[in-house]
């Protein structure tokens, strides 16, 4: 095998025999049989076979070889616009041969532009000829030579034979066959079959991949994902964290302090919802064990999460031990510091504690100081950005890490912060050894078949009410030619005491254009408004700046502000009502719902005002108009993220093409979900039961992947 040969194969992935006979054909052709050439029709596929008549070169229109051949019903051309010598000596006047390609009528009749030659005496193939995904440097015959020798080389041994699932009911795949009865295809007979299918099984079922062959196939893969998953969560669960119980309110409370997370329920100034009771509950008993919680706090836009943080950080706090809150953005830590700060501070001083704020861009000497009263537990309660997990960051004793909107960290993030804990907690010794309780939140749910597939390590609490007296937001769509009317509307309603956002264009890889962006938006409107107060905030400005303008517009004392997508999650003024989003096509779904979210907040009637421009072309994409069509139809959180897994693709939603998570090649969570749920019920049985087999399942499927996750 030449160099060449083993890169193009090592970007495809593969590299040990089962790669290849897990690398499936894209499509088939069929070689099965001779079709005379009277009988193809035009743009038909066909082998035919024919002597050959005549040979030559012509010279015009370009220099091309053509060679007239016949069968008993009739004659054709075969042309070739690059050739060799060698073929033109293959292809002498008299010789049988068959060619395969795509049968044309044009204005020299009827003919094969490059088919692809083979001998006339070779017996035909009695399968359909696989067509496999190849790059640059394979070719289709050199593939499939080595697939070919790969299924004859490898021993398939089967990982899910019928004691494996017996107890959770037979697959939902098996289809009647010829028989009449159910078949379960083994591993082997489907990889067999699908790489080779005999010619007289319907190509639809193999195109659309609901034959039962392809259906075993993504059980295997659907149950690899199930089973590493839970192979994570038991790995975790071998793990010991701090047992953090309720501190209830003991007789020592009742005539002095309550504990922090009932001082809470007193300072917040509203009840909380039944859902958000109920999660609270949930986190609760999680954090009582003392195996570390691992648990997704999701709920729709303004569904209340923070309260909800900030009580599983006082369960913590009163159990004696430190709590962690990590943000994606500056901005966004900043809002949570804002609130936990006061709705806390003055709680944890009169117990001479603190908060503590860690952010990258923050002064040396203050960053020293933070860094000491972490060390010191004398900061129970940090919140900041990553720089709130770097190594640098010593806790004196950390029981919880709440990270917000985790999705954004990605999955290898979350990972790697997993490994990093449990590392140190391997170095640390005796009570140090403990691993903190994790709880992740995120604003954009994820649809359930996603989370089953991907977060399948992770238990689930859903706040699914919003806080009372919520009025739902109106959203319209406005076309960018009616945008003086628009400013003029809104001029109107910030007179009469709204606020309102106005979101910038979002353009694509630049941050120096969105920028100049917001800021020639922001004269504009200036312009149009001059007595309107305004504020500027994007991701370039200094700290302090962009505080002071999110104090403003807090305050109520600016009256719009015009925003990049900095605003996106988190943002939580109330009183604003107004959201212009402009440019409203070049966004995402879900991002135009958290952008949404940032109104109705508060008890105010709100509205969304979508601004598309059509462009050069006069009209939207297709995509485009599904998302703004999504936006308007509901304001479901829930039903947005399934609308938009629907548009994006899994990868694209999850945001995992950049950091090389495996995906699914062949399940499709849309049509796949009754499978899924089969090896969801399937995987914890076989780890228990049959940890050989599950093994054995996980490394033919993820191979080095899986290596990477244990790790
Ligand atoms: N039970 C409740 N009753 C009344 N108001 C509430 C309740 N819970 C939360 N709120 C208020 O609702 C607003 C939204 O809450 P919060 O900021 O926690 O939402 P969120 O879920 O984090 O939303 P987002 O994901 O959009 O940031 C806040 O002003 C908060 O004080």
């Amino acid at each position: 095998m030449t160099p060449a040969i083993r890169k193009a194969l090592d970007k495809l992935g593969l590299v040990r025999d089962i790669d290849l006979v897990l690398h499936l054909p894209l499509r088939y052709e069929d070689e099965t049989k001779v079709v005379p050439i009277a009988q193809a029709r035009d743009g038909q596929t066909v082998l035919i076979e024919a002597q050959v008549q005549s040979c030559e070169i012509q010279l015009q229109p370009r220099r091309q070889l053509v060679v007239t051949v016949q069968d008993a019903s009739g004659s054709c051309q075969l042309r070739f616009l690059h050739f060799y010598p060698s073929q033109q000596k293959a292809m002498a006047v008299g010789t049988r041969l068959r060619a395969h390609g795509e049968m044309r009528g044009g204005f020299w009749g009827r003919q094969m532009v490059h088919p692809q030659l083979r001998k006339a005496d070779a017996p035909l193939p009695t399968a359909l000829t696989p067509v496999y995904p190849i790059g640059k440097g394979l070719t289709q015959p050199y593939l499939r030579r080595m697939i070919v020798a790969a299924l004859q080389r490898i021993t398939l041994v089967e990982t899910l034979p019928q004691e494996c699932w017996t107890h959770v009911g037979p697959p939902p795949v098996a289809v009647p066959d010829g028989a009449g009865t159910q078949r379960w295809w083994t591993l082997a007979q489907a990889l067999r079959f699908l790489h080779h299918p005999p010619p007289d099984v319907p190509l639809q079922t193999l195109e659309d991949r609901s034959h039962p062959a392809w259906q075993r196939l993504k059980v295997e893969e659907l149950l690899a994902q199930q089973l590493s998953q839970w192979r994570i969560r038991q790995i975790r669960q071998a793990h010991a964290a701090p047992a953090l119980a309720v501190r209830q309110r003991g007789r020592k409370e009742e005539a002095g302090e309550l504990p922090l997370h009932a001082q809470l329920l007193e300072v917040i100034g509203f009840e909380l919802t039944a859902a958000q009771r109920r999660v609270v509950e949930e986190i609760a008993a999680d954090m009582a064990r003392s195996v570390p919680m691992h648990r997704l706090l999701q709920g729709d836009v303004g569904s209340g999460k923070t309260v909800v943080a900030a009580l599983a950080a006082c369960i913590c706090m009163d159990a004696g031990y430190q709590c962690a809150l990590m943000a994606p953005t500056e901005i966004l830590a900043e809002q949570h510091f804002q609130k936990l700060q006061a709705w806390l501070a003055p709680l944890l001083q009169a117990r001479g504690k603190r908060v503590a704020w860690l952010a990258g861009k923050q002064k040396k000497k203050e960053r020293a100081q933070m860094l000491a009263d972490v060390a010191s537990g004398e900061a129970m309660l940090v919140v900041g950005t990553h720089a709130v997990i770097q190594d640098s960051v010593d806790f004196r004793a950390l029981g919880l890490v709440i990270i917000d909107e985790q999705h954004r960290f990605g999955v290898e993030q979350r990972l790697s912060l997993r490994n990093r804990q449990r590392d140190r907690a391997a170095q640390a010794t005796g009570d140090d050894a403990l691993e903190p309780h994790m709880l992740m939140m995120s604003a954009t749910p994820i649809p359930r078949t996603l989370a089953m597939t991907y977060y399948a390590d992770l238990s689930v609490s859903t706040i699914d009410e919003l806080p009372p007296g919520r009025t739902p937001v109106v959203t319209r769509l406005v076309a960018d030619s009616r945008r003086d009317e628009l400013i003029a509307r809104l001029a109107r309603q910030v007179r009469q005491g709204r606020q309102a956002y106005w979101v910038c264009p979002l353009i694509e890889e630049s941050e120096v254009l969105d920028l100049s962006n917001a800021t020639a938006t922001f004269e504009e409107l200036q312009a149009a408004i001059p007595d309107v107060p305004m504020g500027l905030l994007h991701s370039r400005m200094p700290v302090a700046e962009k505080q002071a303008v999110m104090a403003g517009f807090a305050s109520g004392a600016l009256g719009v502000l015009v925003a990049t997508t900095v605003i996106e999650v988190g943002v939580d003024v109330p009183n604003a009502s107004l959201m212009v989003i402009e440019h409203a096509e070049r966004f995402g779904l879900s991002q135009l719902h958290q952008l949404r979210g940032r109104v109705g907040r508060g008890s105010a009637a709100s509205a969304c005002v979508l601004l598309y421009a059509t462009g050069d072309s006069g009209k939207l994409s297709d995509t485009a108009k599904d998302r703004l069509r999504a936006m308007v139809e509901t304001n479901d959180g829930f039903e947005i993220a399934r609308r938009d897994l629907e548009i994006r693709g899994p990868g694209e939603f999850m945001g995992v093409h950049q950091s090389g998570a495996s995906l699914l090649r062949f399940a499709d969570l849309g049509t796949d979900a009754h499978l899924l749920e089969w090896t969801r019920a399937l995987a914890p049985w076989m780890l228990a039961h049959r940890p050989d087999l599950a093994e054995l399942h996980m490394q033919r499927w993820l191979g080095g992947k899986w290596d990477y996750l244990k790790a």
